[in-house]
């Protein structure tokens, strides 16, 4: 062995991790040589592998060398090798590997090899693989069969392996070693049938019409489809809903919810495009996608069907396991799916805890007791005392602060559910920092801490209005407006801020008595929060269906009034015990609560709202106002009458307020009960909301 061989073994076996390893290869000018794909195998004795693989997945300024250089060992490998660093694993194989490049280039210096480009039969996605073809190590067919089977054949492509190998135009099939040409491609099959397409046009999937189980049988149709070009396709059938994908594998899987609309559904390849982003399968792009039913989504009016959850596929196979969906995943999936079913819906109530629909911020599944396990640092200054809160990407623990013998709320954001979403967390994180207002939970310290975050608050003892509302049912007027002052309050506080909270919903309220007793609110999670960059409009879609604005729907652009008009929601919420915009259950509930959103169409129906002040109901409508200008902000909530009087108006102005309340609300059907109401409004519970489970039903009596 020649001496520089015999140092560079040396150097390279006592260095550490590598950086820049493949990019020095790069430089030499050598082809990008894969590791050969056994080590025993070198250490054995066969000095060579029989061919290596370059995968053109792998980049093209690697393909650039390949094509541009023959195979052949210089020394500078090795002495850039000797300027790596690597991990004792990694290496030795890096040893081996110079071992078996070095004894090639001491023995015959030149290696010609055939540069040969393998496709997949009938396979657009595939941008085919480089083979290195040695024909002095590979003379039969069979050891190339048996490298071509390991490369390219999955158990879901090329599952029967690979039998045969024709020319790329198909006009020949090779049966001998001979046959193949330095710079020519070639296409493997499983069959004998040949499959005639422009394989050297590979691309990502289109997803325009066809995905892999039926992907032979429209694959021309798909083909000829796709020049028509995405202009043709229809999009009447759109309209605003949330779907729920769920990756595929290991249970509980991650689940991503998605927005669906005019803007975000133009096309098939569009949702899927997006999809595939924000899913985030392990094997790349989305190839299948599957409703929960069974059904197989084939072009974006499937999106539009019963089905609102489905199950995204790579090249992984489909199992009837995958449509079960286990317990911990259920809080992510609409209430239908995996829960038991509500037999009856005739009286309206109260949502389920509401999810908040953040696009970006979409959340996994991390069990209870990984994330109260603290890391050492925090474990010396926190004694964990329960779980009072669970979130869609939180859990909320109540601590003891050792250092101040002082009971804290600590969230926990762990890093399952903060991979991806740091960026978010940490303009929470920023925008906590800079507030500190009565109304508004406080935060003390945060810290980031191996990808997971952990923000020290104020504790808020007596839960969430949510909860509270589960609880009573309905709250009286005199409590209901000094809630709801708290609430302005610390809106008009952010909004001076340019702050915009973007998710207030009773969830997000924490009580606590006042010194007086009297309840009071503070407003907490400012996980959508975002600050306001001059007068430029916001337009990411987010918030909470049963309280998102008509124009984050509409998707005009919006402002801080998004927050204002989820107060009025919240107003009528707590006086009545159910949402002023419900969809029925089994229609395409979403499409209908967002349509009657978008309108605006609500009204105080019998006998829920008799004996509920006009003055209240004149507030509603002007917080629940399509039109943002028109709306009233939060100081203007904190001038009006009812609030001020704490729900206890002159006469006179109650007067005042019902003659306005009817000219806005003339077709009000005062004596409907509530199953006529429900009927005639053909409303029910929205997606989200919709209870799967009896104990979230308001037992109200409308005495
Ligand atoms: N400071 C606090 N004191 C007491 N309980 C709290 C506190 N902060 C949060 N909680 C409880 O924990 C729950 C979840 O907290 P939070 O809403 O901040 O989590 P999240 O995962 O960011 O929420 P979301 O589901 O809206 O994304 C709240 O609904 C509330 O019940």
């Amino acid at each position: 062995m020649p001496a520089t061989c015999r140092s560079t073994t040396r150097n390279c076996s006592t260095l550490p991790r590598p950086t820049s390893k493949r990019i020095s290869m790069k430089k030499s000018n050598i082809p990008y040589l894969k590791r050969p794909t056994s080590v025993r195998q070198l250490e054995d004795g066969d000095s060579t592998p029989r061919a290596s693989t370059f995968d053109v997945s792998e980049g093209t300024s690697r393909q650039a060398d390949l094509r541009s250089e023959p195979v052949s060992m210089t020394s500078s490998i090795v002495e850039n090798c000797g300027s790596e660093s690597a991990s004792p694993t990694e290496a030795r194989d890096i040893v081996s590997d110079m071992n078996t490049r070095c004894r090639i280039g001491a023995k015959s210096t030149v290696l010609k090899a055939k540069r040969i480009r393998f496709y997949r039969n009938g396979d657009q996605y595939y941008k085919g693989m480089w083979y290195a073809l040695r024909c002095d190590r590979v003379k039969t067919m069979q050891p190339l069969m048996e490298d071509l089977n390991k490369a390219m054949c999955d158990s879901t492509i090329l599952t029967h392996g690979i039998r045969h190998i024709f020319t790329i135009d198909g006009s020949t099939r090779i049966t001998d070693i001979d046959q193949f040409e330095d710079n020519c491609s070639y296409v493997c099959s499983s069959t004998d049938t040949f499959k005639n397409m422009d394989y050297a046009k590979a691309q990502e999937p289109s997803w325009r019409f066809t995905l892999t189980s039926t992907f032979n049988r429209y694959r021309d149709s798909s083909m000829a489809l796709n020049s028509l070009g995405q202009a043709n396709e229809r999009t009447d059938f759109v309209f605003p809903r949330i779907i729920t994908i769920i990756r595929n594998g290991v249970k509980p899987r991650r689940v991503v919810r998605h927005l669906l609309n005019k803007k975000t559904a133009r096309s098939f390849d569009q949702v899927l495009t997006d999809l595939t982003d924000s899913v985030k399968l392990d094997s790349g792009a989305i190839r299948k996608l599957f409703g929960i039913s069974g059904r197989q989504v084939l072009s974006l009016e499937d999106f539009f069907r019963e089905d609102d959850v489905f199950i995204a596929y790579g090249n992984e196979r489909t199992a009837a396991d995958d449509f079960l969906v286990v317990s911990e995943e259920c809080k992510r999936v609409p209430a239908r799916y995996g829960r038991k079913q509500r037999k009856s819906f005739q009286q309206r109530h109260m949502p389920l805890r509401n999810e908040s629909l953040r696009l970006d911020r979409s959340g996994s599944v991390v069990p209870d007791e990984q994330a109260r396990h603290l890391p050492p640092s925090l474990e010396e200054l926190f004694d964990v005392e329960r779980l009072i809160g669970d979130g869609n990407t939180a859990l909320v623990y109540e601590v003891i602060d050792k250092r101040f013998n002082d009971r804290r709320a600590l969230k926990v954001i762990a890093r399952e559910n903060a991979y991806g979403k740091e960026a978010l967390i940490e303009s929470e994180l920023r925008i906590l920092q800079k507030i500190s207002n009565d109304f508004i939970v406080q935060m003390f310290e945060y810290w980031p801490i191996n990808g997971s975050f952990y923000m020290s608050l104020e504790l808020i003892r007596d839960g969430d209005l949510f909860e509270h509302l589960r609880q009573v049912g309905r709250i009286e007027e005199r409590q209901a407006a000094r809630m709801i002052a708290c609430v302005a309050e610390a809106l008009r506080y952010l909004h001076e801020c340019r702050i915009v909270h973007r998710d207030v919903k009773p969830e997000n309220l924490l009580l606590l008595q006042d010194e007086h007793g009297e309840l009071a609110l503070k407003l907490a999670d400012f996980g959508l929060a975002c600050e306001l960059q001059d007068d430029t409009p916001l337009t990411a879609i987010c918030g909470t269906p049963t309280y998102v604005a008509p124009e984050v729907l509409t998707e005009r652009g919006y402002n801080e009034k998004v927050d204002t008009w989820a107060t009025g929601i919240i107003l009528y919420v707590i006086l009545c015990g159910f949402p002023p915009f419900q969809s029925m259950e089994g229609e395409n509930s979403q499409a209908e609560l967002f349509r009657q959103i978008a309108t605006g169409d609500f009204s105080f129906p019998s006998p829920a709202w008799d004996g509920v002040s006009w003055a209240v109901r004149h507030l509603i409508i002007c917080l629940v106002t399509v039109d943002p200008e028109e709306r009233f902000s939060a100081q203007n909530v904190l001038e009006n009458e009812w609030i001020k009087q704490f729900g206890e108006v002159e006469q006179e102005y109650e007067t005042w307020a019902q003659f306005t309340v009817q000219s806005h609300v003339p077709n009000e059907d005062v004596e409907e009960t509530d199953y006529e109401y429900f009927m005639s409004r053909r409303t029910s519970m929205d997606e989200l909301s919709e209870s799967g489970r009896e104990e979230f039903v308001f037992q109200r009596s409308y005495s």
